[in-house]
């Protein structure tokens, strides 16, 4: 097991380092402790302990001072001074600060990494700097606290500094700016809340605005009102959620229990609102009144909507498809003739549906309008369908007119050009899109700290490389190839001697010679090649004398890996060249790892789940760990309720049973189609493309759509399941790697035999990526990657990787057990969902029953389990074929043509025709129910 190897391989080192940090530490610890306790007694009695100024005094014996009084502060004299160097000398009252962010780093030294420390250094240093020069600037020197003031000299100084290049306002203004910007550092929501008070701020100023001017008006208007009794109030809204409040939401705390749906809005009183931008259904959220998909339309031809739109326009309130609906009163519609007044009324809740859907940016931000008005309005509003022509106002009653009014009619309008919708800011659009990680937002990907440096410095001396050059050149020179120039490139536990050879010296000739000349140099590891793929040069591969361990703190750190914008980043070692070597999964799209046992192969896909640990957020990946050996991939089980997925009911989240890993192959063969599925009713070709138009809202929660994380299926040890399980597990197998790519699951399975029985033609031609750890014999080698050379690598994590055209050697990461003991238990720490993902339900065939498997085909007392779901499909699909069931519900032929018969006993479909589908005798959904329950009853 590779776990306890590691441990063992590398114990000095890592002891030596952890014991080493843990008594710095432990020292720095107590320094900060005593430098808090300093301080704060400071604060009490500073005015005491003003004659000790200076360290003279620390020094001093205590004969020398015993005359002055007794030092209050509860560090004694050392820690006097040292508290007026930190307060009064320095930083003010902010000056705890520096204890606070030495005990910061005394725990990150001894390894205690709560999440709430990672960026806590930066923030307590600006507050530090910002919070001094802030008091510096508001009290100056008054009180002379501390023997400087509150804000400590730096404070003080500075603030003078600033007050006399930018005076008093701008100095001011600077730090509000600066305080701002440090409260959205901490707080992204800042934004949010600062446009909230902002917006309420005008918009009551509005408010109060409008009932000013209404007051005045209603005064104005008194007599005019009286001889307009007859009209009718406006109806009020009946039934019309809060979401016209000019602040409905309240966004509730990412932290708070039970978590979040993403986009959920609570509003005072506890309820969830509707979020208006079309967020995704959530279950608390209220049904809507159904659709009606027409559009109201008065007598003059207008859409008639509701007139409070006017005097509070709420941007447009969207469903999920990001249709527009527009509210009018709770109800029934009344088409009354417009009154002599000119008032229009209307009637029932009316919705306009745009044909076809727009986005939603789009319907967010319609052109201004030009409205017209009938100069003895009431209450309602009306547009037309063309809301261009001339327009006219009244303080109650405000109506679009056609185009094609005559002059007549214009007379009487007056003309009023409505601002029009309020167009969203990009930051409003922004924040509009479904953010996916927003469920688990407080989510911190574990932080590099976590990771062991093991790379102790070793250096290829150059006296190595000169006897490795001419033992190559004598070598070469007695097989009669003459070399024009050596070139030497140090790797980490390789070093490549490129050579060119001279004029007239046919490449071939060296090939051919390979053999003779790997025996010549009779050094374990030599790796010829020869031409070097792209260049007309030989290379000669020559295991260094010490090598370098490439540690995957090292490579996690890389710019390469923390930069890389690859789907499925996988960084897995160093190459030859010392470059970093990163893959994207996504793109490979599966992975085979081969090699014989204790070359590295565990190690390897520990570094491999360890670079996805790092990249990617829970809601965007999910593993399916395969472990038959049950010992190395059991230490990621603590992931459960962040990355791994799993069958529902299942207890263990890592699966060992050989059983339950055909269960889940096929369930996620089902996910697959399910998820093809998804991508079809979206018209997209690929995950990537599904997940954007998810996350811009253009998909319909309700309509089954979701977010789709990637799937990543590692199985250790897949000889194992092939020997027990044979077609059981290949079958599936080959399935995803054929068809799982473009939905995002993809497989990286590992096996330390590598023979052909084990590694058969159907999974090597779905698996053109290829990682080969050293292996026994060149037939081995040739097994995995088509070509010898993996039995010429040198163990301990030497790979060849070969990604369909190049094959490059790599050496893997080392990341040891307590380092991913670390990771996952910081990850474990954190707030997680409520479980694993969850897979799709998997019966296997016979219906998980044996009674289904033994059913007769007319006994209609016991159905398969899968009957139904069949026949709405067949149904659905006006298509009765045994070979579509098989395909849709990823079934054997036996059970698919055992539900045909059923189907056929049930009246749904009719009698087999030869090799014909069959008749589908059902039409639609409904008669299908009504045969179902009769099936209840029998
Ligand atoms: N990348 C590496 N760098 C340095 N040493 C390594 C590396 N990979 C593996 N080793 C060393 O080789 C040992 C065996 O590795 P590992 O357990 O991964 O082999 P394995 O192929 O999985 O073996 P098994 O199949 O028996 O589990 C490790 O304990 C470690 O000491």
């Amino acid at each position: 097991m590779a776990v306890k190897k590691n441990a063992a391989k590398q114990p000095e080192v890592k002891g030596m380092s952890d014991t080493k940090r843990w008594i710095y530490g432990f020292a720095l610890l107590f320094f900060a402790l005593f430098l808090a306790v300093s301080v704060l007694s400071f604060f009490f009695f500073w005015k005491d302990d003003q004659s000790v100024t200076d360290w003279t005094h620390v020094f001093m014996s205590s004969k020398e001072t015993v005359n002055e009084a007794r030092v209050q502060n509860w560090g004694g004299k050392l820690g006097a001074v040292l508290a007026k160097t930190v307060v009064a000398d320095g930083f003010g009252l902010f000056g705890l600060c520096i204890p606070a962010v030495l005990i910061i780093f005394s725990l990150r030294i001894m390894r205690f990494r709560p999440a709430m420390l990672r960026k806590s250094v930066r923030l307590t240093l600006i507050l530090m700097i910002l919070g001094s020069l802030t008091l510096g600037f508001l009290f100056r020197g008054n009180w002379e606290v501390f023997g400087t003031g509150l804000g400590g000299r730096h404070g003080i100084s500075i603030a003078e500094w600033l007050v006399s290049v930018i005076g008093t306002i701008g100095t001011g203004l600077l730090l509000l700016l600066s305080i701002v910007l440090y409260a959205i550092y901490i707080n992204r929501n800042t934004i949010s809340m600062i446009n909230r008070v902002g917006k309420g701020i005008v918009d009551n100023g509005r408010k109060v605005g409008e009932a000013v001017s209404t007051t005045a008006a209603g005064i104005l208007s008194h007599e005019a009102k009286q001889t307009d009794d007859a009209k009718p109030e406006t109806k009020s809204k009946k039934g019309k959620k809060e979401i016209d409040d000019d602040d409905p939401f309240i966004v509730r705390s990412a932290d708070d229990d039970p978590p979040l749906y993403p986009g959920e809005l609570i509003d005072d009183n506890g309820f969830t609102i509707v979020d208006r931008s079309g967020a995704p259904a959530l279950p608390e959220e209220e049904p809507r009144p159904a659709r009606t998909g027409k559009v109201e339309v008065d007598d003059a031809g207008f859409v008639i909507t509701d007139m409070n739109a006017k005097t509070a326009p709420p941007p447009p309130e969207k469903d999920e498809d990001g249709f527009v609906i527009q509210y009018a009163s709770g109800d029934e519609a009344e088409e009354t003739p417009a009154p002599a007044t000119g008032k229009t009324d209307i009637g029932t809740d009316t919705y306009t549906y745009p044909e076809p859907p727009v986005s939603a940016t789009e319907t967010a931000c319609p052109p201004a309008q030009e409205t017209q008005q009938f100069q003895s309005a009431p209450a309602y509003t009306a547009e037309t369908p063309e809301t261009s022509g001339a327009e006219a106002k009244d303080d109650a009653f405000v109506a679009a007119v056609p185009d094609g009014l005559d002059i007549e009619e214009r007379r009487d309008l007056t003309v009023e050009r409505l601002p029009g919708d309020e167009s969203l800011s990009d930051e409003e659009i922004e924040s509009a899109l479904y953010d996916p990680t927003l469920d688990l937002s407080s989510y911190q990907r574990p932080p590099i700290e976590l990771l062991e440096d093991h790379s102790v410095e070793v250096s290829v001396t150059s006296e190595e490389i000169v006897e490795n050059k001419n033992r190559i050149k004598e070598t070469l020179e007695n097989f009669g190839i003459k070399i024009d120039k050596i070139k030497a490139t140090v790797g980490p536990t390789v070093t490549l001697y490129e050579i060119v050879q001279a004029p007239g010296v046919r490449i071939s000739k060296i090939k051919n010679l390979e053999d003779d000349i790997a025996q010549s140099l009779a050094a374990l590891g030599i790796r010829i090649i020869a031409p070097i793929p792209g260049k007309g040069t030989i290379g000669i591969e020559v295991p260094n004398k010490d090598k370098k361990i490439v540690s995957m703190y090292s490579i996690i750190k890389s710019v390469k890996f923390q930069e890389s914008d690859y789907d499925i980043p996988v960084v897995l070692g160093k190459t030859i060249q010392d470059e970093t070597f990163v893959i994207d999964l996504a793109k490979m799209p599966h992975l085979l790892v081969a090699g014989a046992t204790g070359q590295g192969k565990s190690v390897g896909l520990n570094a491999i789940i360890t670079s996805l640990l790092y990249k990617k957020h829970p809601s965007e990946l999910k593993l399916v760990l395969v472990d038959p050996k049950k010992v190395e991939l059991t230490l990621y089980s603590k992931l459960e309720r962040h990355f791994l997925a799993k069958m529902p009911g299942e207890e263990d989240a890592i699966i060992t049973d050989t059983h339950k890993v055909i269960y889940t192959l096929n369930s996620l063969c089902i996910e697959m189609d399910a998820r093809y599925n998804l991508l079809r009713a979206a018209e997209v070709r690929k995950i990537t493309e599904y997940n954007d138009k998810f996350i811009h809202r253009k998909l319909n929660p309700n309509k089954g759509h979701r977010f789709l994380p990637y799937i990543v299926v590692i199985i250790d040890e897949f000889a194992d399941l092939i020997m027990t399980a044979g077609r059981e597990i290949e079958t599936p197998i080959a399935r995803i790697a054929q068809l799982a790519r473009a939905v995002g699951i993809h497989l990286v399975i590992a096996t330390q035999r590598p023979t052909t029985n084990i590694i058969t033609g159907v999974i090597k031609a779905n698996f053109p990526a290829r990682i080969a750890f050293r292996v026994t014999s060149m037939v081995d080698s040739r097994t995995i990657i088509d070509q010898p050379g993996a039995n010429q690598l040198i163990g301990r994590g030497d790979m060849l990787v070969s990604t369909g055209n190049d094959l490059i050697r790599v050496q893997c990461a080392f990341v040891d057990t307590p380092e991913i003991e670390r990771i996952t238990e910081f990850i474990a720490g954190q707030r997680g969902y409520v479980g694993a993902y969850e897979l799709p339900e998997y019966t296997p065939e016979g219906g998980g029953d044996t009674g289904a498997a033994g059913s007769k085909p007319n006994d209609l007392s016991q159905l398969d389990a899968m009957f139904e779901d069949v026949a709405r499909f067949v149904v659905q699909n006006q298509q009765g074929s045994t070979s579509s069931i098989q395909r849709r519900f990823s079934i054997g032929y036996n059970r698919a043509g055992r539900l045909m018969d059923q189907l056929e006993m049930a009246g749904i479909v009719g009698k087999a025709e030869g090799s014909k589908p069959r008749e589908v005798l059902i039409q639609d959904i409904l008669s299908l129910e009504h045969i179902f329950k009769s099936l209840d009853n029998f």
